[in-house]
């Protein structure tokens, strides 16, 4: 976080989340740190940010009627998910009567994913696209709707979801599917909650300025396309604090990109990176180990964490589970005099982030008085 107009005495600090803190030193080095990139979306970056607005901003006004769209897309590219992988798992409808709905989910082209830029970015985008195409967004879903409640209810379907087998589909989709109803109404209006589980993938490093307390931070939020990287190192200069954003709850997943390579190792191989950059050797870091509600859910239902990280032998139990990797990405650091702050966090859990976002207030102010020689 940055404070631009901070008291006199603090140094600006820059605090972004995870993957745009890093400086492109040498072409070798900048493709190792832009391949991590590439796979180091849907941790959970941009939602923070959203919270920080609601907690600390002025909330959400007019992109309210835009995420209608994203939040109606995010719905169809779940389920067209869940459809693909009964197909990949060769599971059929077990109400026959919803075989039509199923093929005629397939049938659809795919919604692809949403993307943005920033708050007015974002609104032009949006307006740009109000193409025939973009304007038909709607009219797909409400024709869709009929078939994505079919296929959602349907047991076969159930069961592949409840099984966990349905991984590409986002962490959120189930609580959109539940209320397509609800999602399909004229007069449907997404709540901060709705806004907080849309799924928009950023591209570029955008920045957001909000005044928590006494200080002004400038937060830079980042996308993790390879095409955008060259537009970070402006950044660096200046930089105190990184927030790291890490989803724990994939560690039974694979990368979209590249379906060999694990998630969460991933992301560990990326904070290694960052921890380690020789810019970024003095800079503090606060860590969030993200979606720990989809972590007990996962390690409720049975999915156990040593059938993907070997080397686990303690019980496939939360508390263990998390300080094993508390101790995987602090093991990552070499150097001694970096500062790791740990928070386990739900980001789409408001009353959460206000505590958290307020601690995390607590350490940049006390980096800035020790910046500063104050403290
Ligand atoms: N259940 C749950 N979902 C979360 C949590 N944090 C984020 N999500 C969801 O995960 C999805 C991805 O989150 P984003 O904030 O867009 O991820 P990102 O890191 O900004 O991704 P990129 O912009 O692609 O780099 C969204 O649908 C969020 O609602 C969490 O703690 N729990
Ligand atoms: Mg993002």
């Amino acid at each position: 976080m940055s404070s631009p107009s901070a008291p006199a005495t603090a140094k600006n600090a820059y605090s972004r989340a995870l993957p745009t803190h890093i400086s492109v030193v040498d072409e070798r080095e900048a493709k190792r740190i832009s391949n991590a990139i590439d796979r180091a979306g849907e941790s959970g970056k941009t939602t923070v940010l959203k919270q920080i607005k609601i907690i600390h901003g002025e909330g959400f006004n007019v992109e309210r009627e835009e995420y209608r769209k994203i939040i109606r897309l995010n719905a169809l590219t779940a389920i067209r998910e869940l459809c693909l992988c009964m197909l990949q798992h060769k599971a059929t409808v077990t109400f026959p009567i919803n075989q039509e709905h199923f093929d005629y989910l397939l049938s659809l082209e795919g919604p692809g994913e949403s993307t943005f830029m920033n708050g007015k970015k974002f609104s032009n985008l949006l307006r740009r696209r109000q193409s025939a195409d973009d304007a038909s967004a709607d009219a797909i879903f409400n024709h869709a709707a009929p078939s994505i409640k079919a296929v959602w209810g349907d047991p076969a379907a159930q069961e592949l979801f409840q099984r966990g087998l349905a991984k590409n589909m986002q962490d959120s989709a189930a609580s959109f599917l539940d209320e397509i109803d609800r999602l399909a109404a004229d007069k449907y209006t997404p709540t901060d909650v709705d806004i907080l589980r849309a799924r928009v993938r950023t591209f570029g490093v955008t920045e957001h300025q909000f005044k928590i307390e006494l200080v002004t931070y400038r937060i830079f939020d980042v996308g993790g396309q390879r095409s955008q990287r060259q537009g970070w190192a402006p950044y660096f200069d200046d930089c105190s604090a990184i927030i790291f954003v890490a989803a724990v709850s994939s560690f039974d997943q694979y990368l979209r990109e590249d379906p060999s390579v694990n998630r969460l190792y991933d992301a560990l191989q990326l904070f290694e990176s960052i921890c380690n950059h020789r810019l970024l050797r003095s800079t503090s870091i606060i860590l969030f180990l993200n979606k720990i509600d989809v972590l007990k859910r996962k390690l409720a239902n049975g999915t156990r964490l040593s059938s993907y990280f070997k080397d686990y032998t303690g019980p496939n139990d939360y508390q263990y589970v998390t300080s094993y990797f508390q101790h995987l990405f602090f093991s990552q650091n070499k150097v001694p005099q970096k500062e790791i702050y740990l928070h386990l966090t739900h980001a789409t859990d408001t009353r959460q982030m206000r505590v958290i976002v307020s601690a995390v207030n607590v350490i940049v102010q006390r980096m800035n008085l020790k910046n500063s020689g104050l403290m």
